[in-house]
Formats: structure tokens, sequence, C-alpha cells
């Protein structure tokens, strides 16, 4: 059942959106009104995905495949079946970078459930997220230089390949596709033969060219990576497939879009005008602004910036500071507070000290401690840890260190992509998205005490929405 008609095209008339993050999963179902798309219902759960890697020890960091879905299942299985019934399309996006490797034919398994058939993970590798440590700057550099604009990191789809090629080849043999893990569910919802990746995922794989959309076959085939690996690749507004069968209430041969970027995403949720700026504060940070239509990413990266230029929708370019320290980096001081206490013999839900943190901190308007939070680094400077300075015994409370946490976010965002580069390229709005800026009044307050700018918060499911949207606005 569809809508009104655009171009002659029907207008879907309720669109599922899917935010595979990497702390959580985020859903939301959009319909068409008369103002436009509406959120009629959304949902988030935490993965709690977080696991050990076999190979590669305290430097992995993988997610459990299997939770990542239930977390999936249980958000779809909170949302009114009557809802569901009228979905005709799916967007979904995801934390990019990462990769999982599964078995063609047998990634997945349909059973019923208590709302109809839904799909469980098979023979299904770990997500090897964005976050992963293993491939260290040394071995990095011993790999051929890629033909792309963006530089190669750790965490890397590619790089975690050649990882596993050169430190343990037999891992790759069980397994014959591999993509994000919003291109697995994608893959498995319509049941693709061969994986399906959009350019803006692509380029955070590595060995992609943006230019003319293809991999870097040849530098790779010539180092012996294993090419049947690679997901063809289509544009951000490819239908990939039709889902094989009813799903969760949804029925069968629904749309499915090809999977996204989630910062491209949160941003598609939120950007009206080209002289906005996107802050989005999810487990990672990101400060974006729009290239002009046209804007071409130079042939060769350079590897010292800490702007990046990543595909967007319909051939633009967005350029982004992306810092790997942004939620991760307050819930790392929760966890440790929290290991602290349990030390010292307590007991305290992490939930509770977020919420005791917070309160703290907005008792206490101001700190002179200076907080550099980079604890996992910089892709632009891997090896510069965080730092804490300018510490009086008068700013050693709870309110003081949260506050100077939350500050020293922002402000390492601030010095990836300046201030004065946004008034120069014109911004005059920050829009905010992610749920730790919507779960952290002390990080918005920060936000505007550091940005010169009016600041427009979105909610905490910006990219879940935002890919609804992009099915929604197809060409
Ligand atoms: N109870 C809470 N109160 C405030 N902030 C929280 C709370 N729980 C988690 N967070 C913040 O939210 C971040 C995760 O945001 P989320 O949007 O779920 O991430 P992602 O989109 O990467 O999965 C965490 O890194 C943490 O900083
Ligand atoms: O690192 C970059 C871009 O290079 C980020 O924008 C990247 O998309 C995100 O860190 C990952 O997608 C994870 O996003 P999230 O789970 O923190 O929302």
């Amino acid at each position: 059942m569809a809508g009104s008609k655009v171009a002659g095209r029907p207008v879907p008339a309720c669109v599922l959106g899917i935010d595979l993050g990497t702390t959580s999963v985020k859903v939301a179902l959009l319909v068409e009104a008369e103002q436009g798309q509406v959120v009629a219902e959304s949902c988030s759960r935490e993965t709690q995905a977080h696991t050990s890697s076999l190979e590669a020890g305290p430097q992995g960091m993988e997610q459990n495949v299997r939770r990542i879905i239930r977390a999936l299942n249980e958000c779809l299985a909170t949302l009114p079946q009557q809802q569901l019934q009228r979905v005709t399309h799916i967007g979904i996006s995801g934390q990019m970078h990462g990769i999982v490797f599964w078995k063609k034919d047998k990634g997945c398994k349909w059973t019923e459930c208590g709302t109809g058939p839904a799909f469980e993970p098979e023979e299904v590798s770990h997500l090897i997220t964005w976050q992963d440590g293993r491939c260290s700057p040394t071995f990095l550099s011993s790999l051929p230089l890629p033909q792309s604009h963006i530089s190669l990191a750790t965490g890397f789809g590619c790089a975690t390949v050649y990882w596993y090629l050169k430190k343990s080849p037999d891992f790759l043999k069980s397994y014959d596709a591999a993509g994000t893990i919003h291109d697995y569910v994608v893959a498995m919802l319509c049941d693709l033969k061969k994986p399906l990746m959009s350019i803006q995922n692509a380029a955070s794989w590595g060995y992609f060219d943006s230019r003319n959309k293809s991999w870097n076959t040849d530098i790779l085939k010539t180092s012996g990576f294993p090419v049947h690996l690679l997901p063809e690749v289509g544009d951000p507004d490819s239908i990939a497939g039709r889902t094989i069968s009813a799903w969760h209430g949804i029925p069968k041969g629904a749309k499915v879009g090809i999977a996204l970027g989630d910062f491209q995403c949160s941003v598609y949720s939120c950007l009206t005008e080209r002289t906005d700026a996107v802050l989005n504060i999810s487990t990672s940070a990101q400060l974006t602004i729009s290239m002009p239509p046209g804007f071409q990413p130079p042939e060769t990266p350079n590897p010292s910036s800490a702007v990046t230029y990543f595909p967007y929708f319909n051939g633009d370019y967005l350029a982004v500071a992306a810092s790997l320290n942004g939620g991760n980096v307050l819930a790392t001081f929760v966890d440790m507070v929290a290991r602290w206490t349990e030390e010292l013999g307590l007991q305290i839900q992490r939930s509770a000290i977020y919420t005791k943190i917070i309160k703290a901190a907005l008792a206490q308007n101001d700190s002179k401690l200076s907080v550099h939070p980079t604890i996992f680094g910089e892709r632009h400077i891997p090896e510069q840890f965080a730092s804490v300075t300018n510490i009086a015994v008068s700013d050693l409370s709870l309110g003081h260190v949260t506050r100077a946490l939350c500050r020293g976010i922002v402000e390492n965002l601030c010095s990836m992509l300046p201030v004065q580069r946004l008034m120069e390229t014109g911004v005059r709005r920050i829009l905010g998205s992610g749920s730790a800026l919507a779960r952290n009044e002390v990080l918005r307050q920060e936000v505007e005490r550091i940005f010169p700018f009016p600041v427009v918060y979105g909610k905490d499911v910006d990219a879940a929405v935002g890919a609804a949207m992009a099915m929604f606005h197809r060409k």
C-alpha cells in the first residue's frame, strides 16, 4: 500500500530505518505526513556485543554478531505490528569501517519468533570494528600504498583482511563473503549471493577509489589479497533487493536499500542548509561540513590531516573531522569509576554513575582542569594519547573532572576542524546528533560554550531516521 506519488513513483507508506551502531541498535518507523516524513515509532537497545579477540588479543576490538542481531530483533519486537505490516521499504545504516565474514548460503537461518519469521546468524565471524587496533603503524606501512584519497588506518576492513592474510591465514579459509555489519543484514534479508556495499562504506574500508567507484583490484591482487571477499559496490540510492521472507511482521518483498554509513545518515537526518555544520557524538564523534557540489577530493591523502572527505549522497562529499574519541571516552571514564568503586567494595550500576557524574558536573559550572581526552589516539596522530594538565587541589571533584572531560571532547574536535575554518566556510548553525549528546546536558553546555553559532539538537535515533529518509527521497 503506497501513499502519494512523487515524479510518478509511489511514495512509500511506511519506511523502517535501522542503525547498527557501535554501542546500540536504533530503529525508527517513518510515515508520510502533510509536513513530510515523521517518526511514528522508535526504539534503541544497547548491544553489549563487545567480545574478546582470539587472534588479535588485547589490541583487537571485536563484537559478537549474534548479540547485535539480538538487539535488532528486540527493537523490532517493540514496534507496533500494524505499523510494521505497512512497511514497504527498509533503510539500513551502521558503524562503518568494520568487517564481518560469513559463509555464503550459511550466513543465517530463518526461524519463527513471537512476531513472525526472523533470522539468526549461522556461520558468521565476529565483527572486527573500526576501534580495532591490531594493525600497528609498522604493519600498515608494510602494506601496498592504496590508490584512495583516504589514508589507510587500523580498523578499516581491507587492513583487517591483510592482517589475517599475514598473521592468521587459516581464518580466511572458513569464509567466502564479507561486508560491514549492515551489509551483512542487507545480504541476509535479500539473500544476496554476492554482498553489496555502498560507496560510503567501501570508502571506509580502504583501497577504494571513490572517483571511479572501484576497488584497487590490481594493487590488491598483486599482493595476494583475497579479492573474492570484496563486495560489489553500488550508489547510495541503490535498492539492494527485496526481503525474501516476512520479517517481524514486515511483508515479504519489502524493498531494502543498499547499506549506508551511520555518520552520513546522521548528517542526512538533519542537514538542510549548506551553511549547517553537523556535530555527531555517539560512540565516536564527527564534526562535519558540506563540500560544494562537484567537489572532488585530492588524488592522494595527507595522512597528517585531521580532516577527511567522505562520500555523501548524489556524488557530494562531506569534510569530516572524524574523532576516535567521543562518547566512548565518557563510557571509559564511567567504567573506570565503576571498577574503582568495586575495588573499594561497593557496587553501583553504570547507568547510575552516568546520572551522578552529569548531575555533579551541572552543579560545577566551570573547571580549570584541562583534559586532552584522546585515550584512543587519533587516526592522524595514532600515538598521541590522553593527558590532564592544570590540576589544582581545588578542581578534583567528580563535577570538575566530568565537566573538564566533556569540554575536552569538544575541544579535541575543534582542534581537528577549527571554529575559524567553520566561520570562513560560512557556517551559521551547528546541528547536534548522537545519543552521547542527546543524553548529556553537560556535553551540550560545553558545545554551546565553544561554538559561536546557534546549536539545534536532533533525537538519539538520528542515523536510523536518516537511513529511512534516504529511502523516501530516492530519485
Ligand atoms: N545512561 C547514559 N547517560 C548518558 N550518556 C550515556 C548513557 N549511556 C551511554 N551513554 C553515552 O552514549 C554513547 C553511545 O551512544 P550511541 O548513540 O548509543 O552510540 P552508537 O551510535 O555509536 O552505537 C556512549 O558512548 C556514552 O557516552
Ligand atoms: O571514523 C569515522 C569516519 O572515518 C566515523 O565517522 C565512523 O563512521 C564512525 O566512527 C563509525 O561508523 C562508528 O560510528 P558510531 O558507532 O560511533 O556512531
